[in-house]
Protein backbone atom coordinates (compact mmCIF):
# COMPACT_ATOMS: atom_id res chain seq x y z
CA UNK A 1 0.00 0.00 0.00
CA UNK A 2 1.59 3.01 -1.29
CA UNK A 3 0.21 5.80 0.71
CA UNK A 4 -3.14 6.85 2.50
CA UNK A 5 -5.65 8.30 -0.38
CA UNK A 6 -7.86 10.03 1.57
CA UNK A 7 -9.98 9.97 4.86
CA UNK A 8 -13.64 9.46 4.34
CA UNK A 9 -15.48 11.25 6.94
CA UNK A 10 -19.24 10.67 7.26
CA UNK A 11 -21.80 13.57 6.91
CA UNK A 12 -25.27 14.43 6.88
CA UNK A 13 -25.52 18.01 4.82
CA UNK A 14 -22.81 18.19 2.81
CA UNK A 15 -23.17 22.06 1.99
CA UNK A 16 -22.81 22.84 5.55
CA UNK A 17 -19.79 20.23 6.15
CA UNK A 18 -18.36 22.12 2.80
CA UNK A 19 -18.33 25.32 4.48
CA UNK A 20 -17.24 23.99 8.00
CA UNK A 21 -14.21 22.08 6.48
CA UNK A 22 -12.95 25.13 4.30
CA UNK A 23 -12.75 27.41 7.33
CA UNK A 24 -10.95 24.61 9.22
CA UNK A 25 -8.20 23.56 5.97
CA UNK A 26 -8.19 27.84 4.48
CA UNK A 27 -9.00 25.86 0.83
CA UNK A 28 -12.46 25.31 -0.72
CA UNK A 29 -13.11 21.70 -1.97
CA UNK A 30 -11.53 20.99 -5.39
CA UNK A 31 -14.17 18.38 -6.34
CA UNK A 32 -17.74 17.59 -6.15
CA UNK A 33 -19.20 14.06 -7.31
CA UNK A 34 -21.87 11.84 -6.85
CA UNK A 35 -21.42 8.06 -7.00
CA UNK A 36 -24.48 6.34 -8.45
CA UNK A 37 -23.32 3.17 -7.10
CA UNK A 38 -22.21 4.06 -3.65
CA UNK A 39 -25.30 6.25 -3.01
CA UNK A 40 -23.16 9.36 -2.10
CA UNK A 41 -22.43 12.87 -3.27
CA UNK A 42 -18.55 13.46 -1.95
CA UNK A 43 -16.78 16.87 -1.85
CA UNK A 44 -12.39 16.80 -2.04
CA UNK A 45 -10.09 18.66 0.00
CA UNK A 46 -6.43 18.23 -0.72
CA UNK A 47 -4.16 17.91 1.96
CA UNK A 48 -0.91 17.08 0.56
CA UNK A 49 -0.24 14.13 -1.09
CA UNK A 50 -3.97 13.05 0.82
CA UNK A 51 -7.70 14.07 0.52
CA UNK A 52 -10.64 14.34 3.12
CA UNK A 53 -13.38 12.79 1.54
CA UNK A 54 -16.77 14.40 3.03
CA UNK A 55 -19.38 11.98 2.45
CA UNK A 56 -23.57 12.71 2.25
CA UNK A 57 -25.86 9.76 1.10
CA UNK A 58 -27.82 9.79 -1.77
CA UNK A 59 -30.81 7.64 -0.38
CA UNK A 60 -31.61 6.02 2.82
CA UNK A 61 -29.84 2.03 1.85
CA UNK A 62 -26.49 3.90 1.19
CA UNK A 63 -23.64 2.90 3.50
CA UNK A 64 -23.73 6.16 4.71
CA UNK A 65 -26.71 6.84 5.59
CA UNK A 66 -27.24 3.61 7.29
CA UNK A 67 -23.51 4.40 8.98
CA UNK A 68 -25.05 8.12 10.41
CA UNK A 69 -28.06 6.66 11.74
CA UNK A 70 -26.43 4.00 13.77
CA UNK A 71 -22.84 5.87 14.50
CA UNK A 72 -23.60 9.66 14.13
CA UNK A 73 -21.39 11.22 11.68
CA UNK A 74 -17.63 10.79 11.97
CA UNK A 75 -14.84 9.18 9.85
CA UNK A 76 -16.25 6.16 8.29
CA UNK A 77 -13.22 4.93 5.84
CA UNK A 78 -9.45 5.02 5.36
CA UNK A 79 -8.51 4.96 1.89
CA UNK A 80 -5.14 3.54 0.71
CA UNK A 81 -3.75 4.01 -2.67
CA UNK A 82 -2.34 0.78 -4.72
CA UNK A 83 -1.11 0.33 -8.00
CA UNK A 84 -2.40 -2.82 -8.83
CA UNK A 85 -5.54 -3.30 -6.78
CA UNK A 86 -6.64 -6.78 -8.58
CA UNK A 87 -3.07 -8.05 -7.42
CA UNK A 88 -3.62 -6.59 -3.77
CA UNK A 89 -7.18 -7.80 -3.89
CA UNK A 90 -5.95 -11.32 -3.86
CA UNK A 91 -3.30 -10.91 -1.52
CA UNK A 92 -5.30 -9.75 0.98
CA UNK A 93 -7.56 -12.18 0.48
CA UNK A 94 -4.31 -15.06 0.65
CA UNK A 95 -3.71 -13.18 4.15
CA UNK A 96 -7.62 -13.93 5.02
CA UNK A 97 -9.16 -11.04 4.98
CA UNK A 98 -12.77 -10.27 3.85
CA UNK A 99 -13.29 -8.14 0.86
CA UNK A 100 -16.86 -6.76 0.57
CA UNK A 101 -16.04 -6.81 -3.51
CA UNK A 102 -13.26 -8.39 -5.02
CA UNK A 103 -13.93 -6.88 -8.47
CA UNK A 104 -13.09 -3.17 -8.16
CA UNK A 105 -16.37 -0.97 -8.70
CA UNK A 106 -16.46 2.57 -9.98
CA UNK A 107 -15.32 5.08 -7.15
CA UNK A 108 -14.98 8.92 -6.79
CA UNK A 109 -11.78 11.13 -8.47
CA UNK A 110 -11.27 8.69 -11.27
CA UNK A 111 -11.02 5.30 -9.48
CA UNK A 112 -11.69 2.16 -9.24
CA UNK A 113 -12.20 0.68 -5.35
CA UNK A 114 -12.45 -2.11 -3.21
CA UNK A 115 -13.51 -2.28 0.26
CA UNK A 116 -12.24 -4.46 3.08
CA UNK A 117 -14.73 -5.87 6.38
CA UNK A 118 -14.18 -3.57 9.51
CA UNK A 119 -13.96 -6.12 11.41
CA UNK A 120 -10.57 -7.41 9.99
CA UNK A 121 -8.96 -3.96 10.63
CA UNK A 122 -9.53 -3.49 14.25
CA UNK A 123 -13.43 -1.86 13.27
CA UNK A 124 -11.67 0.06 10.39
CA UNK A 125 -13.36 0.49 6.81
CA UNK A 126 -10.65 0.24 4.64
CA UNK A 127 -10.57 1.38 1.00
CA UNK A 128 -8.19 0.28 -1.90
CA UNK A 129 -7.76 2.83 -4.77
CA UNK A 130 -6.26 2.93 -8.10
CA UNK A 131 -6.36 5.18 -10.58
CA UNK A 132 -8.92 4.12 -13.81
C1 LIG B 1 -17.04 7.02 -3.45
C2 LIG B 1 -16.04 6.06 -2.84
C3 LIG B 1 -14.63 6.59 -3.04
O1 LIG B 1 -13.92 6.96 -2.11
O2 LIG B 1 -14.25 6.63 -4.21
C4 LIG B 1 -16.38 5.80 -1.37
O3 LIG B 1 -15.62 5.99 -0.45
S1 LIG B 1 -17.94 5.17 -1.12
C5 LIG B 1 -18.13 4.93 0.62
C6 LIG B 1 -19.42 4.24 0.86
N1 LIG B 1 -19.36 2.85 0.43
C7 LIG B 1 -19.07 1.83 1.29
O4 LIG B 1 -18.89 2.00 2.49
C8 LIG B 1 -19.03 0.44 0.69
C9 LIG B 1 -18.57 -0.62 1.64
N2 LIG B 1 -19.40 -0.69 2.83
C10 LIG B 1 -20.27 -1.73 3.06
O5 LIG B 1 -20.35 -2.68 2.28
C11 LIG B 1 -21.08 -1.66 4.31
O6 LIG B 1 -21.26 -0.32 4.70
C12 LIG B 1 -20.49 -2.48 5.48
C13 LIG B 1 -19.15 -1.97 5.93
C14 LIG B 1 -20.38 -3.98 5.10
C15 LIG B 1 -21.48 -2.37 6.66
O7 LIG B 1 -22.77 -2.60 6.20
P1 LIG B 1 -23.89 -3.43 6.97
O8 LIG B 1 -25.17 -3.26 6.27
O9 LIG B 1 -23.35 -4.79 7.22
O10 LIG B 1 -24.01 -2.60 8.28
P2 LIG B 1 -23.98 -3.07 9.73
O11 LIG B 1 -24.40 -1.86 10.43
O12 LIG B 1 -24.74 -4.34 9.94
O13 LIG B 1 -22.44 -3.33 9.96
C16 LIG B 1 -21.85 -4.52 10.42
C17 LIG B 1 -20.85 -4.14 11.51
O14 LIG B 1 -19.84 -3.27 10.95
C18 LIG B 1 -19.83 -2.03 11.62
N3 LIG B 1 -19.59 -0.97 10.64
C19 LIG B 1 -20.41 -0.58 9.67
N4 LIG B 1 -19.86 0.41 8.96
C20 LIG B 1 -18.65 0.66 9.52
C21 LIG B 1 -17.63 1.58 9.26
N5 LIG B 1 -17.72 2.45 8.27
N6 LIG B 1 -16.53 1.58 10.03
C22 LIG B 1 -16.43 0.70 11.06
N7 LIG B 1 -17.38 -0.21 11.37
C23 LIG B 1 -18.48 -0.22 10.61
C24 LIG B 1 -21.21 -1.91 12.26
O15 LIG B 1 -21.18 -1.06 13.37
C25 LIG B 1 -21.49 -3.35 12.63
O16 LIG B 1 -20.81 -3.68 13.80
P3 LIG B 1 -21.55 -4.16 15.14
O17 LIG B 1 -22.25 -5.42 14.69
O18 LIG B 1 -20.45 -4.40 16.11
O19 LIG B 1 -22.48 -3.03 15.48
CO1 LIG C 1 -13.65 6.70 -0.13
Amino acid sequence: MKRIEHIGIAVKDLEAANKTYAAMMGAEPYKSETVDGEGVTTSFFKVGESKIELLAGTRPDSPISKFIEKRGEGIHHMAFYVDDIRAEIERLKKEGFRLLNEEPKPGADNKIVAFMHPKDANGVLVELCQEK
